[in-house]
């Protein structure tokens, strides 16, 4: 189907010459781009190895990280408390932390889960929700700033904000935007200088020297912060149901079980673009089209994810 938010949609537009970006000449990246044979590896793997990503994350979309989590080929644990976050860290390939809804625990938890992960080396992603908003949801944030994530997945306002909580050099004069809810105010273009600054800043702080920042948006923007990434396609009726971006951050957790951070934020959004793509062709509305997006998470090859546009 098609919704009249997407009439703006890029998604139609797969030539290597689509339009990519404010002041920016990029072209598709070439069929033999040794990043494409990664996607399509990085595919294959999870679907061969069922890779365990375990998710603290809001209890709004737990069931869609999990349920998407299965369906792209790995498998789920949820948990919320240190020592069981830990421990599960422990036999995971990744883990998934979500801020979108909190408790008065989860301040304390938070900062301990992220020191746990760190001195034991285990990756993980972080899906800053609605960050800006709270002084709880604030300080948890900051306290990741020394042992930060391997990946960040969000979308344009709170990438922006996290540069700024962070420190990082934006938060110019009069920068002060933050999400409205959960929901972006900007544009992931106005996102890419922030995005690039904290994926230069995770990189610095992992012993491996890796760092990446996925913006999700109508073209979703992902920079290890040398080079940025521009993912076309999609569907605008990703924005019509509830955990589309916390889905995508678990996915995301289930590729870095199998990959590196570049490669699984890449991995995971371009599969989430294409399975969107075909779930809207036959979609009545936003709940048929959840059902058939799982269905498309499950179908879609790892070689049609690996075709896909990216424009670098
Ligand atoms: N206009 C659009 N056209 C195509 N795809 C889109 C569009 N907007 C969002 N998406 C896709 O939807 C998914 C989620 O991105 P979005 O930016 O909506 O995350 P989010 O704001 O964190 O979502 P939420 O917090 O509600 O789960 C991504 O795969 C992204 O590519
Ligand atoms: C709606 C909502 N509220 C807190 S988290 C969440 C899910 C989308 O991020
Ligand atoms: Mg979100």
């Amino acid at each position: 189907m098609t919704p009249s938010a997407s009439s703006s949609n890029p998604s139609s537009n797969h030539s290597p010459n689509a339009s990519p970006a404010r002041g920016a000449a990029a072209g598709d990246l070439p069929p033999d781009h040794p990043l494409r044979a990664a996607v399509r590896k990085a595919v294959d793997d999870v679907r061969a190895a069922t890779p365990l990503a375990q998710s603290f994350t809001n209890f709004v979309t737990i069931n869609l990280v999990a349920n998407a989590q299965l369906a792209a080929g790995g498998t789920a644990a949820m948990s919320f408390l240190p020592d069981d976050v830990l421990d599960t860290a422990a036999i995971a390939g990744a883990t998934y932390v979500n801020v979108g809804t909190l408790l008065p625990f989860y301040g304390d938890a938070l900062a301990d889960i992220a020191r746990g992960l760190h001195d034991l080396g285990r990756p993980w992603v972080l899906d800053p929700v609605a960050a800006g908003i709270g002084a709880t949801r604030t300080a948890i944030l900051e306290s990741f700033r020394d042992v930060p994530p391997n990946v960040v997945r969000g979308n344009a306002s709170e990438i922006i904000v996290l540069d700024r909580l962070w420190g990082l050099g934006g938060g110019e004069a009069g920068d002060r935007t933050r999400p409205a809810g959960v929901e972006s105010v900007d544009d992931v273009e106005s996102a890419a200088a922030a995005a690039r600054r904290v994926a230069r800043h995770l990189a610095s702080r992992s012993p491996d020297g890796r760092g990446t920042v996925a913006v999700s948006g109508a073209i979703d923007l992902v920079t290890d912060g040398e080079r940025d990434y521009r993912l076309p396609g999609g569907s605008a009726m990703m924005t019509k149901i509830t955990g589309a971006g916390c889905s995508l951050g678990g996915v995301t957790a289930t590729y870095l079980a199998v990959a590196d951070p570049l490669t699984a934020a890449l991995a995971a959004s371009l599969h989430f673009n294409r399975a969107a793509e075909t779930a809207a062709a036959s979609a009545q509305g936003p709940g048929s089209f959840q059902t058939a997006f799982l269905d498309a998470l499950w179908n879609t090859t790892a070689e049609r994810i690996a075709a896909s546009p990216i424009l670098a």
